[in-house]
């Protein structure tokens, strides 16, 4: 794959204050890419510098191998707006053609309008739509060039489960027909069922970077898995298999706590010991915890 966005060391700072320290990871091409932290970890500062709205003090950001404030990587490069930055008069329609005349190679509104369900709402005023559709058309605005990467920040803020869903399943399309799609969010869930991949920003530092299921592995104890052995069994017989951070026995029932692939580890185990693993049950640990796990408490 091809690192469509490198984050280099990143430092950015407002007066005293050091938003970001020491930023970095590389999107590659094709991916969903998710950037998480707490208020304030640094994260809208690091997108600013990406989409070259930002300078930034030290280290680098490329954009397609470029300066974001290269003229052709804002040509490349899809935005969405935050929901306050359009006026309420506009219309759907002239939304869409005032953006698709910055870009040399813009998308058919029209389709791209009815791709994202807001086909027959050209003629709506901003003010009109609904939440949800007011969403779409800002993931449709930051489409309208045609963009190689598209970078959306807090997609589903104020949205019902039901379009949260869709959006989701949107985004996913719109990666799956090429773009590479950068992904600001405060919601884990969100981050868990999207990102290929996930960089985790804390009080302006890189703390992990990897996949939601490489961060969740990352948590100790992260796995639970409990069964009731079909026969007798050692209480040390578990104690050495890779991932097992703790065991319990109560009432006959065994607790197995640890990190990595533990039941199929655990089950490996039992199974050199002619042992079956009865009521078998397995617990992981979700984004939310390996979040919790890798940033510090405040
Ligand atoms: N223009 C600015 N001037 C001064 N300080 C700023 C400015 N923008 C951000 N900050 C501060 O820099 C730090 C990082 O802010 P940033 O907006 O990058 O964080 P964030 O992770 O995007 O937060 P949030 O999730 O709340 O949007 C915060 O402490 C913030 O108060």
């Amino acid at each position: 794959m091809t690192a469509v966005i490198e984050v280099r060391q990143l430092q950015k700072r407002y007066g005293d204050h050091e938003a970001v320290r020491d930023v970095s990871f590389t999107v590659e091409r094709g991916e969903i890419f998710g950037i998480i932290g707490r208020n304030g970890a640094g994260k809208t500062t690091t997108v600013e510098c990406i989409e070259g709205l930002r300078r930034p003090d030290a280290g680098s950001v490329t954009v397609l191998g470029r300066d974001p404030r290269d003229p052709d990587v804002r040509q490349r490069l899809g935005v969405q707006l935050q929901e306050s930055q359009l006026p309420d008069r506009i219309r759907v329609d002239e939304a869409m053609g005032l953006f698709a005349s910055f870009y040399e190679r813009p998308a058919a509104p029209g389709p791209l309008l009815e791709r994202l369900g807001l086909a027959g709402h050209g003629g709506r005023t901003y003010k009109k739509l609904s939440g949800g559709q007011k969403q779409r058309l800002s993931i449709a605005l930051s489409l309208v060039g045609s963009p190689e990467v598209a970078v959306l920040d807090e997609l589903t803020t104020g949205l019902d489960p039901q379009a949260r869903h869709d959006t989701w399943r949107l985004i996913a399309d719109v990666r799956d027909s090429g773009v590479t799609v950068l992904l600001v969010t405060h919601f884990m869930d969100e981050a868990e069922r999207l990102c290929d991949r996930i960089a985790v920003i804390d009080r302006g530092r890189t703390v992990a970077v990897d996949t939601p299921q490489g961060l969740i592995r990352r948590v100790p104890g992260g796995v639970t898995v409990t069964f009731r052995p079909s026969g007798p069994l050692d209480a040390q017989a578990l104690a050495g298999v890779p991932g097992v951070t703790a065991t319990s026995v109560e009432d006959g029932m065994w607790t197995v706590q640890g990190r990595g692939n533990l039941a199929h580890e655990v089950s490996t185990a039992l199974a050199a010991l002619h042992v079956v693993p009865l009521a078998l049950n397995i617990v992981q640990a979700d984004l939310e915890s390996a979040f919790v796990e890798l940033t510090c408490a405040p």
